[in-house]
């Protein structure tokens, strides 16, 4: 059997949600933070902690098999990698951003102009695209403070909350990419069985956290109202409730329309509703 090994990020904003989908799938292993390498003491697994801009290229040369990291660092490094999974975690866009009081109004107003940037790949071909010619200055981190020091006309960096723009006095310009972190795998690693299992664990934790176990008590005569509501994993389970004419219904519903759902179900005749989160869902 051979021994994966899987590359996340050893600090930084990946660094947690990579170790809990992990542990999550079931394995168990260390998380010191001033080891570089942990062998999965369950799984047939080896979780090497890098930095985030290194995980493509490890994971193209087959140094690691898997890795996860952010798209974006996936389109800088261009390196040539199988997209296995998207996390739901890490989301954030690369936006291009001005000044609040700039005279940069439109995309041709960045002809000519200074653009600041960690992600000078990326810049490049939507400039490209966009035929605009820029001076694009790379520098690896604390984008936002260029404008202001006069370094640049405008910014290329990572938005999320934007916080980080409007305290440094700048608002956001274009939209140019859309990142999530994503599970990637090398090319040659695709058709072996651990990779088939992990990435099963994987995908029945993730269809776990977007959904909710629900149990609730109606009475027979709003039944069917409350069922076409809930469709459950296959269908919801109905069972008898001592108080005559009444039934608990139990099934799954989505995180994402939840409180929609919960209100219609109010609606129909719902009572008692509660609400669990979910472990893992097979199918
Ligand atoms: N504000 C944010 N909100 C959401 N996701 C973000 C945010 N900032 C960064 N990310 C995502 O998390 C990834 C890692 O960000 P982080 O700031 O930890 O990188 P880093 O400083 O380059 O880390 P490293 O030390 O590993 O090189 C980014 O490449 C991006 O995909
Ligand atoms: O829109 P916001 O929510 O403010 O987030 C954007 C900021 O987050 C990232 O930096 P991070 O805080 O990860 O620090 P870093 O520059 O050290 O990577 C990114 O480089 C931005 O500066
Ligand atoms: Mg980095």
């Amino acid at each position: 059997m051979k021994t994966l090994k899987i590359a996340i990020q050893k600090s930084g904003r990946l660094n947690e949600k990579s170790v809990e989908i992990l542990k999550n799938c079931g394995l168990s292993f260390e998380n010191y933070k001033s080891s570089l390498i942990s062998t999965v003491q369950n799984f047939p697994l080896e979780i090497l902690f890098l930095r985030d801009d290194d995980i493509p290229e490890y994971v193209q040369d087959g140094i690691a098999d898997l890795g996860i990291v952010g798209e974006n660092v996936i389109t800088e490094t261009q390196a040539e990698v199988e997209y296995l999974q998207r996390l739901g975690f890490g989301k954030c866009t690369l936006k291009i951003a001005v000044q609040t009081g700039s005279d940069i109004q439109k995309l041709e107003d960045l002809n000519g102009k200074a653009i600041a940037t960690s992600y000078p790949v990326i810049l490049e071909n939507f400039l490209v695209e966009k035929g605009i010619k820029s001076d694009i200055r790379t520098i690896s981190g604390s984008v936002e403070i260029g404008p202001g020091l006069g370094l640049s006309d405008a910014i290329f960096d990572i938005v999320s909350t934007g916080g980080t723009l409007k305290s440094n006095g700048l608002k956001p310009f274009a939209d140019v990419m859309q990142s999530e972190a994503v599970l990637i795998g090398n090319k040659s690693i695709l058709d072996n069985p651990e990779v088939a299992e992990l990435l099963q664990r994987i995908r029945s934790v993730l269809s776990a956290k977007s959904n909710k176990y629900v149990v609730l008590n109606v009475s027979k005569d709003n039944l069917q109202k409350v069922v076409d509501l809930l469709p459950g994993v296959k269908s919801p389970t109905v069972v008898p409730l001592f108080e005559p004419n009444w039934v608990a219904v139990h099934s799954v519903i989505a995180e994402e329309d939840f409180w929609d759902k919960i209100n219609s179900l109010k609606a129909a005749g719902a009572e008692g509703i509660l609400v669990m989160p979910i472990e893992k869902i097979i199918t």
